[in-house]
């Protein structure tokens, strides 16, 4: 079954939660069933970007062909990879080479293939999105990945989107969570600007998380790419 895919890229190292540093290639798949205000990948959803309908065999040999023997890694995000039955068939194909394969999505549409997944991150989106969160949908998710090695992660703009990611935390207690820097301006190419105000954030984000009895377990994480190579693509 095919898969559209926006590009793939790597190796490079996964910057965010939690397997952050890990190195790893990168398959990004087209299209999503949210569209949060501060989407930083938006080119997957919007009608900027192109995608190509691929075969999971040609994603294989496409990952192959960029990152030779480099890597034993791959990260599949978007959009919304979960929009795509197909994936299941990549998994394993990954799997078969050796390579682990983590996933990144917002946890509003469920696939089998996800428990196949060796490192998923649930990313459910805070009010500054824009988005609402299906909690029935989201505790369906958490109990049937119940054995699967699994963590939430919140990207935190404001006040409200830590009181929400407290709450989230409460609600899913034994689920390893990670509060993650949101990027304002994910259009700049002022690198010494931006991560200026990212670091800014960061400090913000660990006041919030310091102060917090609710967070005592959770880890506070900036998005390491962003730090090191701005907003550029495919890195
Ligand atoms: C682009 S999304 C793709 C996967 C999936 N749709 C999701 O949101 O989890 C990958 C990760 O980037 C995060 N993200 C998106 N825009 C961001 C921004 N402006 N600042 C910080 N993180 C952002 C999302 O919250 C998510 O955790
Ligand atoms: N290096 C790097 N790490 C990432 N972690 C999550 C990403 C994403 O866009 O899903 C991402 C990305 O685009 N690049
Ligand atoms: S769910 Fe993920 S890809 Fe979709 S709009 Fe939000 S951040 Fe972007
Ligand atoms: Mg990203």
């Amino acid at each position: 079954m095919r898969i559209p895919v926006m590009e793939i890229f790597g190796p490079t190292i996964q910057g965010e939660g939690m397997v952050m540093g890990q190195k790893t290639m990168f398959v990004r798949t087209a299209g999503c069933d949210y569209s949060c205000s501060w989407c930083d990948s938006k080119f997957t959803w919007d009608g900027t970007g192109t995608s190509i309908s691929r075969q999971p065999k040609e994603i294989v040999e496409e990952l192959i062909q960029t990152g030779g023997a480099a890597f034993s890694h791959v990260t599949i995000s978007g959009g919304n990879p979960a929009l795509h039955k197909g994936i299941g068939e990549l998994v394993e194909l990954c799997h078969q080479q050796g390579w682990k394969v983590a996933v990144e999505t917002q946890a509003s549409i469920w696939q089998e293939w996800l428990t196949e997944i060796d490192d998923i991150t649930l990313s459910p989106k805070p009010p500054s999105s824009g988005m609402k969160t299906d909690y029935i949908k989201l505790d369906l998710f958490i109990e049937k990945l119940q054995s699967a090695n699994v963590s939430l992660k919140v990207v935190v703009f404001d006040q409200d989107d830590f009181t929400y990611a407290e709450r989230l935390h409460l609600r899913y207690p034994t689920v390893p969570f990670f509060l993650q820097t949101g990027n304002e301006d994910t259009a700049t190419t002022d690198d010494t600007q931006l991560v200026a105000d990212l670091l800014q954030r960061y400090e913000q984000l660990i006041d919030y998380h310091v102060q917090s009895p609710i967070m005592n377990d959770a880890k506070v994480l900036p998005q390491l790419h962003t730090l090191v190579w701005g907003n550029k693509r495919g890195v």
